[in-house]
């Protein structure tokens, strides 16, 4: 019997828990993707994100034949497409690597109903550090502040080695699954349209990144090499391009962070480079996604999936776990504040006009349009302009932060439903360990100390000085304040009895 490999955001070979077990399989393997946008736990790509993907699974699809297993494409809800494909007379497994967002509920459900039609199913370990459900506090909680989940992380057992990437099927197994494949239609990749045509926005993205599996660990193997060097000390000054630029690679999963994680050790012990600061970082996306996990997760519905779990080592699921498997409608990240002083804060409604020249990059300040222009250029932005731009927003502008987050989602290649609303809620002061709401990002204050020779700025946007300036920051730090003052008595946390959201 064969097995099927449900592929997500993990395209990639190299450490892949579920792809070493199909692979495994005398039998043969055939792999699929579903591009769903219709499963109301899913929240639909942005545009950039789409680009990326189209190319990601170009990439993936050339890697999976060199083993001898298809990729099969579908559309469509992915609890109903699996378990079409999933019944297919020869198939009687179906693996993947685990996720940790709202999507997990169709995991969960998908799971029992296979299993209650025959059908082995069977999880494996995903793309963090560190599973949200195993790092606790004292008291059995998730952490809600970034140090001490980062110092419990740092004292559990390190994260596993990663697992290399399977040799080819044997030539009888690549039969079976080749004759399988047949069988199961699969969708030509252009007909998903993820890239556009006319006009062709993404020309910018396609000049500054080379998306796959192949190109994320070179990427990763140049940054150790050259500019980890000096990661810790220039890694907040945008024209030095000091960043690994990995994002895009570890949202996809075309890398996963035990491989990046033990590398940069690996180059800490070999060639003495310091990489605590570099490894707190991953440590900041592993916190996002340990507070997506929980915000999602429906204390009164924890542990109705027994076997959705996974073992102490980080392989194949055992029976026993905690992990919550029922999500609650409407907790993703993007969805509601964290903090709920927030609930009732009297955003602005901006105008159209203060909307485009933020998102075009013509508000006159020249970080802020530099990074906006950068964003809408190659589909990145270095993570201080980030807060820059996105205090601009929710503070000088007092927009909601729903607004910016929605822009980034749908314009960042890196577009990720933990990091970008938890960064977001971040920056707003509404998130989990938030920058406080009166620490207003000053944009002039922010290139002199971090653009100080304007070479940023000079990349991306030399005409923004003859701008005229879009807001006086003072004027609207003070009216940010004042709109903060209306909300900052409300209660920081939630009633143990009120729903958490
Ligand atoms: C408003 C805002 C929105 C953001 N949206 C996203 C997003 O959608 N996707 C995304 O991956 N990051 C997001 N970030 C975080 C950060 O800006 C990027 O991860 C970083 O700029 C990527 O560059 P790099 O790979 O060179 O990072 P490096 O500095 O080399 O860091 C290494 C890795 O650590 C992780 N990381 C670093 N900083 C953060 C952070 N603050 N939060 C979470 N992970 C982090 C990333 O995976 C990154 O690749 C956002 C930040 C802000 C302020």
């Amino acid at each position: 019997m064969t097995s099927l490999l449900w592929f997500r955001d993990d395209l990639r070979l190299t450490d892949h828990a579920a792809l070493a077990a199909a692979a495994a399989d005398p039998e043969g393997a055939v792999a699929l993707y579903v591009l769903d946008e219709m499963s109301p736990e899913t929240r639909p790509l942005g545009g950039a994100a789409k680009w990326w993907l189209h190319e990601s699974l170009t990439a993936l699809s050339s890697a999976l034949a060199e083993l001898g297993i298809p990729l099969v494409l579908r559309r469509g809800a992915a609890e109903q497409v699996v378990r079409e494909v999933a019944s297919a007379r020869a198939i009687d497994r179906v693996l993947w690597n685990r996720r940790y967002g709202a999507e997990r509920a169709i995991d969960a459900r998908l799971k029992v109903r296979l299993r209650a039609s025959g059908v082995t199913a069977t999880s494996y370990r995903g793309g963090l550090l560190f599973e949200p459900w195993a790092v606790r506090t004292g008291s059995g909680g998730h952490y809600r502040v970034y140090s001490p989940f980062w110092r419990a992380c740092l004292g559990a057992p390190a994260p596993a080695e990663p697992l290399a990437a399977p040799g080819a099927l044997t030539p009888r197994a690549t039969r079976l699954a080749s004759e399988l494949s047949v069988g199961l239609a699969s969708d030509p990749l252009a007909d998903w349209c993820l890239q556009p045509t006319s006009p062709n926005w993404a020309a910018g993205l396609a000049t500054r990144w080379v998306p796959g599996e192949a190109a994320a660990l070179a990427q990763l193997e140049r940054f150790l090499a050259t500019r980890a060097r000096d990661y810790a000390a220039n890694r907040d000054f945008p024209a030095l391009d000091t960043g690994s630029e990995l994002s895009p690679y570890m949202r996809w999963g075309e890398i996963s962070p035990r491989t990046v994680w033990h590398a940069a050790l690996g180059a800490a012990a070999d060639h003495g480079v310091d990489v605590g600061v570099f490894l707190s970082e991953l440590g900041w996306r592993e916190f996002a996604w340990h507070t997506a996990f929980h915000a999602g997760a429906a204390e009164a519905a924890r542990a109705a999936d027994a076997t959705d779990a996974t073992d102490a080592a980080g392989g194949a699921n055992t029976a026993g776990s905690t992990a919550p498997a029922v999500v609650l409608p409407g907790t993703a990240l993007h969805e509601r504040e964290l903090n709920p002083q927030f609930d009732a804060f009297p955003w602005r409604a901006t105008t159209e006009a203060e909307l485009a020249a933020w998102q075009r990059g013509e508000t006159g300040f020249g970080l802020v349009d530099a990074g906006m222009r950068e964003l809408r250029a190659t589909g990145f932005m270095h993570n201080r302009v980030r807060m820059v731009a996105a205090s601009f927003l929710t503070k000088n502008l007092l927009a909601n932060w729903r607004v910016g987050e929605a822009w980034f989602w749908d314009t960042l290649v890196d577009a990720d439903a933990a990091s970008n609303p938890f960064n977001w809620q971040w920056v707003a002061g509404c998130g989990a360990d938030a920058a406080p709401y009166f620490r207003v990002f000053n944009p002039e204050t922010q290139q002199q100390k971090f653009d100080p020779e304007g070479a940023y700025v000079e990349r991306f946007a030399p005409h923004s000085v003859m701008l005229p300036q879009l807001v006086d920051l003072r004027e609207t730090r003070v009216r940010a304040l004042a709109a903060y003052d209306t909300v900052r008595n409300a209660p920081r946390v939630r009633a143990a009895h009120e729903p958490d959201r």
